[in-house]
């Protein structure tokens, strides 16, 4: 007696987990914030992954929660529910100890008020200093991390100064120095600069390039600042809590030899398969709330409503 094979369904694949091999990862991260008996959510299931060595901008309109986002990567706010990773830590599971050996040794942070990173009585050189001995750094050590970082960030000249004797441009630079003073894998910048002027602003700029260049520090800024976000290779947008697009940048050499820029912009689908249609190419064609999907070989159309071909 023949017996004929069952023919069972291919077992479904699983998907790779997001953001398996990236340095941070934020899924489904959400962020609540009770104020008596007003609740506002200022993150609403983002999603993020950065890989390793990236210099990402972060921008979107005043109250999206880019500064939501960037205190809980710092370890100063923790998420609601979610998931946010940064190097091996769980951002929803450390403890009290684990948060000081977090903020010490894998993120620094630098704020958008200059003056709110610095120690009004102390030079540059000892504010550089302070984060190593809290870890307790040799001395040896320190003087020569702190020296090689004020020159790294074009400040050396500054070291002796207080910060009322630097300019905004050098305050800013001294504020990334002592960020990463212990070394952080990831450097995360709150509109680094939002109080600078446009020449200063660049040189700033400069410097957290370098940082992310030549020390390899994986950096996140915030930005309001155009400048800044046509700069990077990656600049992410926050609409409503949640990421709505992403601009990639890459450089490409013409046949006439000349390089350029080519700016790509993508929108994001979330781990839902829920992708957001940009206000413009809405009002354009006229889709309103319903649209027909309709798969084709190699890439999907949405067709309004009203019929006829969108
Ligand atoms: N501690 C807090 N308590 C209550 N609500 C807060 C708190 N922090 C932020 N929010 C609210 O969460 C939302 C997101 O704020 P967040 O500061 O992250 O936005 P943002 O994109 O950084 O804005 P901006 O560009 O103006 O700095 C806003 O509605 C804000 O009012």
């Amino acid at each position: 007696m023949s017996i004929t094979p069952l023919s069972l369904p291919r077992p479904p694949q699983r998907a790779p987990e997001f953001g398996r091999d990236a340095l941070i990862v934020c899924e489904n991260l959400v962020r609540i914030y009770q104020t008596g008996s007003i609740e506002v959510q200022a993150l609403q299931g983002l999603d993020l992954a950065v890989e390793s060595g990236e210099m990402v901008a972060v921008v979107g309109a005043s109250g999206s929660g880019k500064s939501t986002l960037l205190s809980i990567l710092a370890g100063i706010d923790a998420p609601t529910a979610g998931r946010a990773r940064v190097d091996r830590w769980n951002l929803l599971a450390m403890s009290r100890a684990d948060r000081v050996r977090y903020r010490r040794h894998t993120v620094g942070f630098v704020r958008q008020q200059t003056a709110a990173n610095l120690v009004p009585y102390l030079t540059a050189r000892e504010m550089v200093d302070l984060p190593m001995t809290a870890a307790r750094t040799p001395a040896r050590t320190r003087r020569a991390r702190t020296a090689e970082l004020l020159d790294t960030l074009g400040v050396a000249g500054c070291a002796d100064r207080r910060p009322a004797q630097l300019s905004g441009g050098e305050q800013m630079r001294v504020a990334i120095a002592v960020g990463l003073a212990n070394e952080p894998h990831v450097l995360l910048a709150d509109e680094p600069t939002g109080e600078l002027d446009t020449a200063t602003s660049a040189q700033v700029f400069g410097a957290l390039r370098d940082v992310n260049r030549r020390l390899g520090v994986t950096v996140v800024i915030v930005t309001h600042d155009p400048e800044v976000s046509g700069q990077v290779e990656r600049t992410v947008a926050i609409r409503d809590g949640r990421t709505s697009s992403e601009v990639l940048r890459r450089t490409a050499t013409g046949a006439d030899g000349d390089t350029h820029v080519i700016a790509e912009e993508y929108a994001v689908m979330d781990r839902a398969g829920r992708v957001q249609v940009p206000r413009d190419y809405r009002e354009a064609l006229d889709l309103t709330r319903r649209v027909r999907l309709a798969l084709e070989p190699d890439h999907i159309t949405i067709h309004s409503d009203l019929g006829g071909d969108t």
